[in-house]
């Protein structure tokens, strides 16, 4: 499947076309802040139609910096593709199929590796956690409160995918909005894409921020 096709899907092509858009503007915007290393990095969005939802979702290994016909496809909830296609669904589609599964309102999943969240990743990972507080930042993931902090969970990394989407799934709460691997990169989400950007950007803000703050005090 191609990103003008449904060939041998029920599914709206109007419906994926707009998917395969947003995936394609998410794309864009993410690889010129270099988010996407080494062809690193994952995106997928849900498409619902009728009662039915299927997830649009990026292809394994490929340049994500680069735009071709065949950057995307759909897959089912359990991460199989919904018609045969000569594409690979990301390798770790089934952290996104646990994250849809544990909260029906997600409605976009968005990866990325960075040096910051790998660096905070390990910097707090024996702790399992970390929080941040006195951000205005942090209003963009929910949290509006006077002193309100915000934690994103830490779980190790895993090379078996079943294994790490479900230590992703264990730890995973609506209102982190991500959680990191340690050593790897984050996953966030939203109840849309722009949700799911606005998080995502927010938390790379915040270990952004973290970082340049302990390379400041240790001077
Ligand atoms: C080779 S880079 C990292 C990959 O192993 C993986 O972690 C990743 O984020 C991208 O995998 P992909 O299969 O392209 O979605
Ligand atoms: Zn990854």
């Amino acid at each position: 499947m191609n990103q003008t096709s449904n060939r041998g899907t029920e599914v709206p092509l109007e419906a994926v076309q707009q998917a395969f858009n947003t995936l394609r503007r998410i794309k864009t915007r993410l690889a010129e802040r270099g988010w996407f290393p080494a062809t690193s990095g994952n995106l997928s969005v849900k498409v619902v139609y009728g009662e039915a939802s299927v997830i649009a979702i990026t292809a394994s290994g490929k340049d994500k910096a680069v735009h071709t016909p065949e950057d995307f496809l759909l897959v089912d909830e359990n991460g199989v593709p919904v018609a045969p296609t000569e594409l690979k669904p990301s390798a770790e589609t089934l952290v996104h199929t646990a994250l849809y599964r544990k909260f029906p309102e997600c409605g976009a999943v968005f990866h990325v590796h960075t040096v910051s969240n790998n660096l905070v990743s390990e910097l707090y990972g024996d702790h399992g956690a970390v929080t941040f507080t006195n951000h205005e930042l942090i209003k963009a993931l929910g949290h509006w409160e006077e002193g309100a902090g915000v934690t994103v969970p830490i779980v190790p990394n895993h090379a078996h995918i079943p294994t790490l989407a479900s230590a992703v799934e264990r730890v995973a709460a609506w209102d982190s909005r991500g959680v990191l691997i340690r050593n790897h990169g984050i996953y966030a989400w939203g109840e849309d894409a722009f949700a799911a950007l606005r998080h995502l950007e927010a938390w790379e803000f915040l270990f952004e921020y973290e970082i340049k703050r302990r390379l400041l005090m240790s001077r």
